[in-house]
């Protein structure tokens, strides 16, 4: 067959495959465990008998996202069904129209920029830490919940930032539509059964479904949005247009058309992702109050020695904060909030690879047209213990102010800070600068203000909605998603 050169879990039933095991299973308990079984690169089956390639190894996905990147696409179903209801974005652009895409658009998103436009992020921060505030009474405990404040919190950072807009306050259409996207239900294997049929005949992404509407709503407010916006015709005191001032420059071709679709493309790809990073890196602190306590000391420390209120400069400084680095690394190896990064062969390929086959020892294998690939992120390379060691799935930020024992292996993933949390190569995130920066300023105030503690229940991460990794309460999923903390003021 295909296939026969690689290893893999025995087949599953030929409608639906491993569909179930990918989509729904809890994170940790798929891909860390097969990889341990066969390898950093095996075949698993998925809905009607199509075989998936599943990538952990180094070379293979630098050749994949980097090398040959031209010949490996986004999957053909995802690409029309975000041209067709975002219209043409870079999420679904081919490759030469992709790079024009990016050329525009980089600058809005380059370091100096994002510091330009931090003190948005510094206002929206404070504010949300001020709101907690008042709510937790002198010595008392509040319970708070994550996933309500804080997507609020990214949406009108990007908002405010890239196109003058304060999407919570003045659009409840947009906002309203949003949150309900970001509460829809947990995919199933039929989803991905009926997924291959719209892939095989797209004509039916026509048919009417709850998803279609929501996207109908943005694209028609934000469509209003964009028109007044680009004519001047709104109140946009304090704000940045970083991306559109980049859209609209005149050395630009994007159409209004795209510019809608780019602001949809960016507010998906950039709120929810960022406020589950910030979330769970939050939670995690909680729950090792040693490594909060001396995240919360250097913070102190480092105040008083510049003697102002932390800056994005001091935040990124790590000469004065090597142990807020660390920590802001090693949450965002282990939070990676996407499952997985698939792509699609445009034609045959021989992938190289790093570590030999587990069936035949042999260091590269061949792909057909076609074939689909998956690279496990959240739990594959970033927590892999050929690469990361055995310690590799744990949450310990101190391996990285060890930077000589960043183990030889780990760093052969080129991608941000040795990890594959942003992607790699030419459709890498493109608004990783400012989510770092988002992610430092957010729980730098917060670790400032706070001292957090878990509540006692315990959570599973279950990839929902879209690609992104949330979480439930065991034994109350039914209640959706949710990550609750418990938070009592520090004395001043
Ligand atoms: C912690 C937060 C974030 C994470 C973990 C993240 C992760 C990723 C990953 C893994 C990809 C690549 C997907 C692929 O290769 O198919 C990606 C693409 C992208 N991200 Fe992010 N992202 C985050 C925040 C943001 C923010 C804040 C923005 C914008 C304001 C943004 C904008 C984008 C865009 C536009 C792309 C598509 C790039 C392209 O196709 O050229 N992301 N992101």
């Amino acid at each position: 067959t295909r296939l026969a050169s690689l290893d893999g879990p025995p087949r599953k039933g030929f409608l639906a495959g491993h569909a179930a095991d990918v989509i729904q299973s809890r994170v940790g308990t798929v891909f860390n465990i097969w990889a341990k079984k066969y390898g950093t690169a095996y075949r698993i089956s998925y809905v009607f008998g199509k075989e998936i390639v599943v990538l952990g190894d180094p070379k293979a996905i630098h050749h994949v996202l980097t090398a040959a990147a031209r010949t490996y696409e986004r999957p053909m179903l995802d690409r029309i069904a975000l041209e067709q209801w975002f219209g043409p974005s870079l999420f679904s652009a081919s490759y030469d129209v992709h790079r024009r895409m990016r050329k525009t658009l980089n600058p809005a998103f380059a370091r100096s920029t994002v510091e330009d436009v931090s003190g948005v992020v510094f206002d929206l921060a404070h504010k949300l830490v001020s709101s907690w505030a008042s709510e937790v009474a002198d010595g008392g405990t509040k319970r708070i919940e994550l996933t309500h404040d804080l997507p609020r919190l990214t949406l009108d950072a990007i908002g405010m930032t890239t196109f003058r807009y304060n999407i919570s306050h003045t659009n409840q259409a947009i906002f309203g539509t949003l949150e309900k996207m970001g509460n829809s239900p947990q995919p199933t294997a039929f989803d991905e059964i009926m997924a291959e049929v719209v892939a095989h005949f797209p004509i039916l992404l026509r048919l009417p479904n709850e998803m279609k509407t929501w996207i109908a709503t943005l694209r028609s407010e934000l469509g209003r949005v964009a028109d007044e916006l680009v004519n001047g015709a709104v109140q946009t005191h304090g704000m940045h247009g970083t991306v559109l001032d980049a859209l609209t420059a005149p050395d630009s071709r994007a159409s209004r058309e795209e510019i809608v679709a780019q602001i949809i493309g960016l507010l998906f790809a950039g709120h929810e992702t960022s406020a589950n990073v910030i979330a769970e890196g939050l939670y995690e602190l909680a729950a090792h109050p040693e490594i909060q306590e001396r995240l919360h000391d250097e913070l102190v420390a480092a105040e008083q020695k510049v003697d102002h209120e932390l800056n994005l400069a001091d935040l990124e400084n790590n000469d004065l904060l090597p142990f807020f680095d660390a920590v802001i690394r090693e949450v965002i190896r282990c939070k990676a909030v996407l499952a997985f990064i698939s792509r699609t062969a445009a034609a045959d390929d021989v992938i190289p690879l790093q570590f030999s086959l587990s069936k035949t020892g042999e260091h590269a294998f061949k792909v057909q047209r076609g074939q689909e690939v998956m690279i496990p992120v959240r739990d594959g390379v970033n927590v892999d213990p050929r690469l990361w060691g055995d310690d590799a799935e744990e949450f310990r930020p101190e391996r990285w102010l060890e930077k000589d024992e960043i183990p030889e292996e780990a760093r052969l993933i080129q991608g941000w800070s040795n990890t594959l949390s942003f992607g790699d190569g030419p459709s890498a995130c493109l608004g990783r600068t400012f989510a770092v920066a988002e992610i430092k300023i957010v729980i730098s105030l917060v670790i400032r203000r706070f001292w957090l503690k878990p509540t006692g229940e315990t959570l599973d991460f279950y990839r929902l909605g879209g690609n992104t990794i949330k979480s439930k309460i065991r034994g109350r999923e039914a209640d959706g998603v949710t990550l609750p903390l418990y938070l009592t003021l520090r004395d001043e």
